[in-house]
């Protein structure tokens, strides 16, 4: 194994010793290395509505270059795969190698080799859950909250509410109520209350990730509650001896990875420019 050089560890802020062994692992055998990130937040920036969102450009470049670079360049998103593809516009991106999207918590999925997308049956009571979202908005008498409907999922959206935060708080009770008389879970987000179902979480999907390509160090990036699940795996691993890197896409509303994480960048801009040191690193050592 190489030692991780100062200017590597340097330009990739990387300072703790177990940091510095999980940049060492992933220099070394790159081959070997799981890199998943989130999408929303960490590589596409936050706006307003969920549906105009986009991958930062120089996420996406950094992407094309790392799946070339590394063994593994996985996305794993509240999203469903085929929104985090398109948002993504993954599917125009030629140097993916064998990347994957996980969507809607690791229940959905998209090969980037096959193109193919997996995509399980839906709870039937979806449907009937946004109706009764939609009544309970209308009885609360918020306005600006909005629905995105997953299929699979309801996100209830506060960011665009004339009281952003004090919608979210009123709507918390309700929609906890609503998901527990349908047999569902809630996940709360960046100003999202999400109506899912229960049994797959971020950390689930990244272990199984790493089984299924060996991976022998890893990495995961992250932002928001969602995330906290994948953080969890990757120290539970650490403990386990595999090398593992945990970076935070830090922000105003959502400190919870921040103090957890070996690497901290302001945001998905931020978190690009890293992950295309890292792109440079390795190609530096591979030339
Ligand atoms: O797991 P992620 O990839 O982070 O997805 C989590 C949720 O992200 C999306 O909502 C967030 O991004 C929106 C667009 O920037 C923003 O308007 C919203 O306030 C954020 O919560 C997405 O809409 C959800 O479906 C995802 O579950």
């Amino acid at each position: 194994m190489v030692d991780v050089t100062d200017s590597a560890a340097d330009a990739l802020g990387v300072t703790s010793e177990a940091a510095r062994h999980a940049l060492d692992a992933v220099l070394a055998d790159p081959a070997g290395t799981l890199l998943a990130l989130d999408f929303d937040g960490t590589l596409s920036p936050i706006i307003d509505r969920p549906e105009d969102a986009v991958i930062h450009p120089c996420a996406a470049a950094a992407l094309d270059r790392l799946g070339q670079l590394i063994g593994t360049v996985a996305i794993i998103t509240g999203r469903p795969a085929k929104a985090a593809v398109d948002l993504g516009r993954l599917d125009q991106l030629d140097g993916l190698g064998d990347m994957v999207v996980l969507g809607q918590y690791g229940a959905e999925r998209w090969d980037a080799d096959t193109g193919r997308f997996y995509i399980p049956p839906v709870p039937t009571n979806i449907g009937q859950v946004e109706s009764e979202v939609h009544k309970i908005i209308d009885d609360l008498g918020l306005r600006g909250v909005s629905i995105e409907n997953k299929h699979r999922a309801i996100g209830v959206h506060t960011r665009t509410a004339d009281d952003p935060a004090g919608s979210f708080d009123k709507l918390v009770e309700p929609v906890t109520r609503i998901a527990e008389e349908n047999g569902l879970h809630v996940e709360p987000g960046r100003s999202v209350l999400e109506i899912r179902p229960s049994g797959r979480d971020k950390g689930a999907a990244l272990a199984e990730l790493i089984i299924e390509r060996g991976a022998r160090a890893v990495i995961f990036g992250g932002d928001d509650l969602g995330d906290v699940p994948a953080f969890d795996e990757v120290v539970r691993q650490r403990d386990a001896g595999l090398p593992g890197l945990l970076i935070a896409s830090a922000s105003d509303e959502q400190s919870a990875l921040v103090g957890r994480a070996d690497v901290v960048r302001h945001g998905p801009a931020e978190v690009a420019e890293w992950l295309n040191a890292l792109a440079d690193e390795l190609e530096r050592r591979a030339a």
